[in-house]
């Protein structure tokens, strides 16, 4: 007996998983421990025939001196654990690395070439073939290894064991396996890979675990290290991730198509993970994933805030949440973009044409792509068409065009076209913020609503929206006082003429100089105004289901943290608006989810 090879697991392999473990803390989610205890159990079983073979074969051996005692099967204990840490650490860099990921934007829909819409539907089969023509060749390559009962015996034996799983799990996710970015599939094999490498050269040498003379090539990558030591981390690793891939594959396929998979249970079963995958990639509808793509591009490009904060919501919470944001920045792209008066005029007359088809009788419903289609810029259609209405009420959109309306008064105001100006009082910048921020915090929260596991009743329900209201209101005040500059070069002021006249001011002195000591006075007020707000309803939020709490608490704190920067004078100025530097968006992210 001796704890050699459990000194190996104290210097090398348990402190990475306790570093990994603290870091990935906040962002654990149940389907995150689901999916690696689901692994963690497919490679113990899948692992154990194997390795049990090559000791009773004595392929490989340990020396008994430097193992505890226990075993499974004649494998040590130590080597089990091995099996489950080397899992658990390469899930957890993975999950690491793939959180920013929106993977239904990865699925691709595989009509004949023909039938392909879009550049980035590319036919991907002929890739999937190869692929499959490549392990079906090192399998083959394995067999006569083996068949040779010499010393490729290992290296053959290592092979006919895993490429099989490799071609399995390619066949399944190749879309993913190629289309995701290389940081969450390459970085995740290399780095415990080379890690590995490491401590086994080290712990080879000292005699942990041998492999016979008689059965190895007697090739060595450096010193120290045997090339079948090198390629059994390279392909458990790669087994691994390819195995989290595939999770997540599946995963997106049920959280991507409601109309195929209604009800996505919080731990969808692995039946119903192989449902999903059997479910040919030829009959994905492609109008949705476009929508999708479409969605998270707009995201990525408009709003790091909310990009960052996204990345803490799941399933389909996160696709509608994404598909919700891109309608609205489409619509208030529209209207604030339009020419002229007219022309954002007829914007927000078309947004509510479609939204009385969206809402109306169920027989017009058909007309609401034909409408979309005709009367829309083709940019501007996925975000309308994918809009989740079926979760959303009418009423805060109606809200949200009403708020786009005082924005066109101030065009009305300066053609002399109304006589008074749309923010008179703090009621009317109240009721503006209400109407374009209010309305969407509403939205978002009936969406956590509906995707939320735990039911909310009617009282909690509409406190909760009346919470979130004002929060909304909050982040427009903030973002009011960060727009003072930009606002003005485009004629608008929305700072209530009654703050402008307590202080001596004219609209056409904040037009003029909107930088002035005075105003930002004002910038001061209006800052104070919005942290009080937020300090009354955020309380609100650990009333949201457990699950969500984290993350909204991540999309207000983003948001909120340019109020922050802006009375500390501590931010960078992009197209002269302040934006929170990129590090401390995360960390404020980071410090939101661990509260
Ligand atoms: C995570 C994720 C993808 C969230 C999406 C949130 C979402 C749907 C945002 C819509 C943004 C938008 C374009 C709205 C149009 C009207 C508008 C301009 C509103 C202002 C947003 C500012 O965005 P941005 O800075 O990009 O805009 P401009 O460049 O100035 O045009 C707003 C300030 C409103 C944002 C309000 C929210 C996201 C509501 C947040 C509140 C909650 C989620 C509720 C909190 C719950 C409780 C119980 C307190």
């Amino acid at each position: 007996m001796g704890f050699e090879y459990a000194l190996v697991h104290i210097k090398y392999t348990i402190p990475p998983a306790i570093i990994l473990s603290l870091i990935y803390r906040p962002l654990w989610t149940k389907l995150d421990i689901y999916k690696v205890a689901f692994l963690v159990t497919v490679v113990v079983v899948s692992t154990t025939p194997w390795d049990s073979y090559l000791i009773r074969n004595r392929v490989w051996t340990y020396p008994p001196n430097v193992m505890i005692g226990p075993k499974l099967f004649d494998i040590p204990a130590e080597e089990v654990f091995f099996f489950v840490i080397q899992t658990y650490n390469v899930s957890l860099l993975y999950l690491l690395f793939s959180k920013p990921i929106f993977y239904p934007a990865y699925l691709r829909a595989e009509r004949p070439a023909s039938h392909a819409r879009g550049p980035r539907n590319t036919q991907w089969r002929p890739y999937k073939l190869l692929g499959q023509l490549f392990f079906a060749m090192v399998i083959m390559t394995g067999l006569g290894m083996v068949q040779g009962r010499g010393r490729t015996m290992y290296m053959g034996g290592l092979i006919v064991w895993a490429t099989p799983f490799l071609m399995l799990l390619w066949s399944l996710a190749y879309q993913f396996i190629i289309g995701l970015p290389r940081s969450s599939t390459i970085i995740p094999i290399i780095i415990p890979t080379l890690y590995l490498w490491v401590v086994d050269t080290l712990e080879l040498k000292r005699g942990t675990w041998v492999i016979e003379n008689d059965t190895k090539i007697g090739f060595y990558l450096w010193t120290g290290l045997e090339i079948e030591e090198a390629v059994f981390f390279l392909i458990t690793n790669t087994l691994i991730v390819f195995g989290l891939i595939a999770f997540d594959n599946a995963c997106a396929i049920l959280h991507t198509f409601p109309d195929r998979f209604p009800d996505v249970p919080s731990f969808p079963s692995p039946l119903m993970l192989v449902k999903a995958f059997i479910s040919p990639a030829s009959k994905y509808d492609e109008d949705r994933i476009r929508g999708l793509q479409d969605a998270a591009d707009r995201l990525n490009r408009k709003s790091r805030s909310f990009y960052i904060a996204s990345a803490a919501f799941q399933g389909r919470l996160r696709i509608d949440l994404l598909l919700l944001y891109s309608f609205c920045r489409v619509a208030d792209d529209l209207v604030d973009n339009a020419t002229s008066l007219a022309e954002a005029e007829s914007w927000v007359e078309k947004l509510r044409c479609f939204l009385n088809i969206s809402y109306g009788p169920l027989q017009e419903k058909i007309t609401v792509k034909d409408y979309v289609e005709t009367q829309f810029p083709s940019k501007a259609q996925p975000a309308l068409l994918q809009l989740p209405t079926e979760y959303l009420s009418a009423e805060p959109f109606n809200g949200l065009l009403q708020g786009f309306e005082m924005d066109l008064a101030f065009s009305k105001f300066q053609e002399g076209r109304i006589m008074s100006h749309p923010i008179k009082s703090e009621l009317d910048l109240d009721l503006y913020a209400r109407r374009v921020a209010g309305t969407v915090a509403e939205l978002c929260l009936e969406l956590v609503f509906n995707h939320s596991y735990t039911n909310i009743s009617g009282e909690d329900g509409r406190h909760i929206l009346q919470a979130g209201n004002s929060m909304g209101v909050a982040l427009q005040y903030v973002n009011i006082a960060r727009d003072i500059g930009v606002d003005a070069k485009i004629g608008r002021v929305y700072l209530p003429l009654a703050w402008l006249d307590e202080e001596g001011l004219t609209l056409q002195a904040v037009i003029k100089n909107p930088h002035s000591t005075r105003i930002e006075k004002l910038r001061s007020r209006l800052l104070d105004r919005a942290f009080e707000i937020y300090e009354e309803a955020r309380e609100i939020i650990e009333n949201l289901p457990e699950e969500v709490r984290g993350p909204i608490r991540v999309v207000v704190e983003s948001y909120m943290e340019i109020g922050r920067v802006l009375r500390q004078g501590d931010y960078e100025v992009k197209a002269g608006r302040a934006t929170v530097p990129k590090l401390k968006r995360i960390r404020v992210a980071w410090q939101a989810l661990n509260k």
